[in-house]
């Protein structure tokens, strides 16, 4: 039996170790990719888009082949996340030489060019540390701007970038994350520009402008300084695509401008990490290998990071409760994509201006995450989800007399 992962929406995925590339149609139901009949199989590869047909035909001819939404529990999928993590960092050495290319024929007026010539000048402003730093016990949100994903497909159309960043922030928000790989998860550089022109209408109120965070793959300072232009505050700086240059790339954060959110996924890279100078971690529950998400690792994880480090939960929160818990737990922030962008674009079914709808339900999930209740000591309630109810403030009411 060969048994392959495929995340859910996924329409197209090479499996390197089999050398096959799996291919569901979009019109196809999940239901029909449990099917183990081999014939069905064969009808099912002819929609296909793989160049070496014999290796294709001779898998499926040899094994059982089936595809499944999940892994298998306890089974590590032979089709990994660390396929798509090396898949996209090949991509971004590609990008990464066409920007510098570009750049090369540039005057030193350019921005980037000039931010470059400038590197080591710059006063550190701190102003995502500080959105993301409470008192202890307060949980910040950054809340993602993220159309889809390598591991759940299409998310969100997010027609108005802007329009959104502004219902995050007036929801409580603390920073919004930008993805801008165009490829892997549908975002662009220009959407952190829109996102950054609307946010300074909050530059004369109280406590400012969210700060933006670009998520990519950074692995040259050529994007660091690429970020800063575009707007943002803080880029994401990932330990399993840096390995040992992760202080090569933080210090060069530092140097243009900038500040950093340094994600780990276990105790050997949070070493790496703390070693490098980060002062924002953030912990990855999705494991990259299988695409499953634990609370329970991010928590034990967090254990090990030094009381000063900004600690951020990072994917696969939806549910208040579990907001809740990892607040309980220590956490200062925590970084939602999915639930927000779903819940945002769950109700704007050509009801007013885009996002402008009397309720926008990722308002009201930001909300319910940032409400007081806890997982420890009163028990979540539907009412509590998305906000409604003030069912967070009876159950502290409970609790705390
Ligand atoms: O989300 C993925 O499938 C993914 C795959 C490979 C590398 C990175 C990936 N995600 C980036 C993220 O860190 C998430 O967008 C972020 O933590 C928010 O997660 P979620 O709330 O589950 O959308």
């Amino acid at each position: 039996m060969l048994v392959c992962f495929v995340p859910n929406n996924v329409y197209g995925y090479p499996c390197k170790r089999h050398k096959i590339s799996l291919y569901r149609s979009p019109n196809s139901t999940r239901n029909s990719f449990f099917n183990d009949d081999t014939s069905s199989w064969r009808k099912r590869f002819t929609y296909r888009r793989h160049t070496d047909t014999r290796t294709l035909w001779k898998s499926v001819d040899t094994h059982s082949v089936r595809m499944t939404s999940e892994p298998d529990k306890g089974q590590e999928s032979p089709c990994n996340g660390e396929d798509i993590l090396q898949s996209i960092l090949k991509r971004k050495e590609v990008e990464v030489a066409q920007l510098k290319e570009k750049l090369s024929s540039e005057s030193s007026d350019n921005p980037i060019v000039k931010r470059l010539a400038m590197e080591g000048s710059f006063e550190p402003k701190n102003t995502f540390y500080s959105a993301l730093k409470k008192p202890n016990f307060t949980l910040s949100v950054i809340a993602e701007i993220k159309r889809k994903s390598p591991s759940k497909g299409h998310i969100g159309n997010i027609r108005d970038p802007a329009g959104l960043s502004r219902i995050y922030k007036e929801a409580g928000a603390s920073a919004i994350s930008v993805l801008t790989d165009w490829d892997g998860f549908g975002g662009t550089l220009d959407d952190l520009r829109k996102v950054y022109a609307a946010q300074q209408q909050y530059r004369e109120t109280y406590p400012g402008p969210a700060p933006i965070l670009r998520k990519d793959f950074i692995i040259d300072k050529v994007q660091i300084a690429e970020a800063a232009e575009a707007g943002a505050s803080a880029v994401l700086l990932i330990v399993s695509a840096l390995g040992t240059r992760t202080k090569e790339l933080l210090d060069a954060t530092y140097a243009l401008g900038l500040e950093a959110l340094v994600e780990v996924h276990n105790a050997e890279e949070i070493d790496i990490a703390v070693q490098s100078g980060a002062k924002i971690i953030g912990i990855n529950n999705r494991n990259l290998k299988n695409f499953q998400v634990s609370l329970e690792h991010a928590i034990e994880l967090r254990r090990l990071l030094p009381p000063e480090v900004v600690s951020v939960a990072e994917s696969g929160i939806s549910d208040p409760a579990d907001a809740w818990l990892l607040r309980d737990e220590g956490f200062n922030a925590i970084l939602v994509g999915e639930a927000l962008v779903t819940a945002a674009e769950r109700n704007n079914q050509g009801v007013g201006t885009y996002y402008q709808t009397p309720v926008n339900q990722a308002y009201g999930l930001i909300r319910a995450f940032l409400s007081k209740s806890s997982r420890k000591y009163a028990n979540s309630s539907s009412a509590a989800f998305w906000g409604q109810g003030e069912g967070a403030k009876e159950f502290l009411g409970s609790i705390s007399i």
